[in-house]
């Protein structure tokens, strides 16, 4: 009998509590298949905890995910709570939470499924061999810089504030070079080291740390230049290390090679074995409550957590091979399709995933 593990739910808003609700299906799925027990805690975050406390990330709810080995987390914001004021915003509690717990690292892996390539923008021959990692700085840069407002000789101006010590960049950057050891051993850095000081630190400190992994090839890649390139040449990136709102705009610009931002997966993670798991997506007003959520990203998300938090490393090869054979039989949600008229609803494909762990 294996030992519990704590894990800290928080669904949020819009498709969170939907997609969320499938991948709570495959944990209890592992448990009846390996013997794994799993102690689920479920707290409020987001929107829904302004509406019910009073705050996007109530005390109950950050203290619940402290005392946990590692956190499943849907999504949060929606247009109820576009116009508050930044306390009363679901993605300041997104922000706190990650602050707190110290999940400097975003692992958000874009591999590009074979049968998928047609659910592409992109050319399918363009796609061919894509599998790479954005490793997003999430604890520092604009997202948490200093924020103000004042007057001006042109009326209000407001200023966000990008700012990187070297502690934050070398403890990033070395984890995307030990990442990249365990992968093609190819780092792309990206930055725009050609207008920003705190690029160009990044670069710096970047260039010092490169001679302890020679094994690894490094390449420094412009921002623009890299927002070209993934669709030019994506099958050549493996590992992108980046900054915190260059790795936001990246990753959900790699998300369309794999088809849909429905199938992007992450990991945030920090010194230990603690993280939390989520998927890249938002909580898509336009789609929520009708069941049409793709629920694939957080579940490969649930595979990243039993690998990256829990050693699980068979129970996260299961669930993945389950969503490749799913996908490979032709199952789609209507992010994927190339035929609405057959597309499965969120639990629909939830359910075939599970049936497909069982084979
Ligand atoms: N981590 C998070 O909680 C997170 C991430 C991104 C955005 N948001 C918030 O979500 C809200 C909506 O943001 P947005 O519209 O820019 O981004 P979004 O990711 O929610 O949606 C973008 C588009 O992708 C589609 N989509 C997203 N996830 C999908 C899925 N699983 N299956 C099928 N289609 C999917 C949506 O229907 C929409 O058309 C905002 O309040 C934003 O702040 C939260
Ligand atoms: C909702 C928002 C604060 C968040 C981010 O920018 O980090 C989201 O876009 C993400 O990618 O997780
Ligand atoms: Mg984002």
């Amino acid at each position: 009998m294996s030992e519990v593990k704590k894990i800290a739910v928080i669904a949020g808003d819009g498709i969170g509590p939907e997609v969320v609700a499938e991948a709570e299906k495959v944990l209890k799925k592992t448990e009846e298949l390996f013997g794994y027990k799993f102690e689920k805690e479920h707290g409020l975050f987001g929107g829904i905890a302004i509406d019910e406390k009073g705050t996007p990330l109530p005390q109950d709810t950050l203290e619940m995910c402290k005392n946990s080995d590692a956190v499943l987390l849907g999504a949060v914001g929606g247009p109820k709570w576009d116009n508050n004021s930044k306390e009363l915003r679901p993605e300041t509690g997104l922000l706190g939470i990650r602050k707190e717990l110290g999940l400097f690292s975003n692992i958000r892996p874009a591999f590009v499924f074979d049968c998928l390539k047609e659910a592409s923008t992109i050319k399918p021959e363009v796609l061919d061999g894509t599998d790479l990692v954005v490793v997003r700085e999430l604890t520092g840069g604009i997202y948490f810089g200093e924020k103000f407002r004042r007057e001006s000789e042109f009326g209000e101006e407001a200023v966000d504030t990008c700012a990187y010590n070297v502690m934050e960049v070398e403890r990033i950057v070395k984890q995307a070079f030990e990442i990249a050891r365990t992968r093609s051993k190819k780092l792309a850095s990206v930055d725009k080291a050609n207008v920003l000081e705190s690029s160009r630190l990044w670069r710096e400190t970047v260039n010092r740390i490169a001679p302890d992994y020679p094994d690894v090839e490094l390449e420094h890649v412009l921002v623009d230049n890299c927002a070209m390139q993934l669709l030019r040449r994506p099958s050549s990136f493996d590992v992108i290390v980046t900054e915190n709102m260059f790795g936001d705009i990246l990753s959900d610009e790699a998300a369309m090679l794999t088809g849909s931002i429905g199938m992007l997966s992450s990991a945030s993670l920090g010194e230990g074995s603690f993280g939390l798991y989520e998927p890249v997506h938002g909580s898509a007003p336009d789609i929520a409550g009708q069941g049409k959520a793709n629920p694939i990203a957080t579940i490969l998300s649930v595979a990243l957590m039993f690998k990256l938090s829990f050693g699980y490393q068979e129970a996260g090869d299961l669930i993945e091979k389950a969503v490749k054979d799913v996908l490979d039989a032709g199952h789609r949600t209507g992010d994927i399709s190339t035929d609405p008229s057959k597309a499965l609803s969120t639990a629909e494909m939830g359910d075939l995933i599970i049936a497909a762990m069982e084979k």
